[in-house]
């Protein structure tokens, strides 16, 4: 099943200066997909995700996720859609300081108003399935980078979305939160089928994902699939990402 449909899509900035970010681009994800995209600096990667977030609207084209066009929704209606059919994870984690982890993941059930014992039970499962039950209680300033991203996680997950979003989740973190995170994302896709998109500049975070689309100049450059050796997709990958030329924030290809 298509979940996400893409379909010749522009998007021009207006402004002193006109800008095509992205021009006539088409992508499909099916259902339980876990999709990587690359591309060198300024190649349109968070134009891209922005369309699909329901952020920033296409000047042309259309964005069809789960048989619904976000974009012919009311104001609140797709408020809603955001809140309920995604799930985002940033790098910078978006967590509100003010608030422990409990209350960080709970927050997407407290605004749909759930009852106080289905939250509990949710919860549970979520923080026992990415090993934060311990850290429930800390506040955010109390906790690693890695646990922030993973307590990130569990807010998205938390109410089940039919799409995750996830813009460098690793930009933030050591090479070893990172490898956790990325377990953790690849997790949620096998285990629950959790359909995920992934912005990246980092190979090694990439190489986690069934399929790597690569943009270039705003349009679609290339994609490969990964097979049954991480190592040799890895290699396509950098392969790839060699091929695209341009400025890759990269990150060097052996870990420690
Ligand atoms: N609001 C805006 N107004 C005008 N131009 C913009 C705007 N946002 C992005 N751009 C331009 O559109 C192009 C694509 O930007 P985008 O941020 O999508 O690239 P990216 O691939 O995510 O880059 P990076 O990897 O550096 O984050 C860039 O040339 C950028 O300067």
């Amino acid at each position: 099943m298509t979940l996400l449909k893409v379909e010749q899509v522009n998007k021009i900035y207006t402004g002193n200066v006109q800008y095509q970010a992205i021009a006539n681009l088409d992508l499909s994800v099916e259902k339980g997909e876990f999709v990587g995209i690359m591309g060198p600096s300024g190649s349109g990667k968070t134009t891209l995700l922005n369309m699909i977030a329901t952020i920033d609207p296409p000047t042309s084209g259309s964005v069809q996720i789960h048989d619904a066009n976000p974009y012919t929704l009311s104001f609140d209606k797709l408020a809603e859609f955001r809140r309920k059919e995604l799930g985002f994870i940033f790098q910078s984690f978006n967590l509100l300081d003010t608030l422990t982890v409990r209350e960080n993941i709970l927050l997407p059930l407290t605004l749909d108003g759930t009852p106080l014992a289905t939250m509990n039970e949710k919860l549970d499962v979520i923080a026992t399935k990415l090993g934060i039950t311990p850290i429930l209680d800390k506040r955010t300033y109390q906790i690693s980078g890695g646990e922030s991203q993973r307590t990130a996680v569990a807010r998205a997950a938390i109410h089940e979305p039919k799409l995750f979003l996830a813009d460098e989740p690793t930009g933030n973190l050591d090479s070893k939160n990172s490898e956790e995170v990325m377990q953790l994302l690849s997790r949620l896709n096998k285990e629950e089928e959790a359909t995920i998109l992934l912005v990246t500049h980092d190979p090694q975070a990439a190489s986690f994902c069934n399929r790597v689309v690569f943009i270039k100049d705003g349009s679609l450059y290339n994609e490969i699939y990964r097979g049954d050796n991480t190592a040799v997709f890895y290699q396509q990958i950098m392969d790839t990402l060699t091929l695209l030329g341009g400025k890759q924030h990269v990150i060097p290809p052996i870990r420690h």
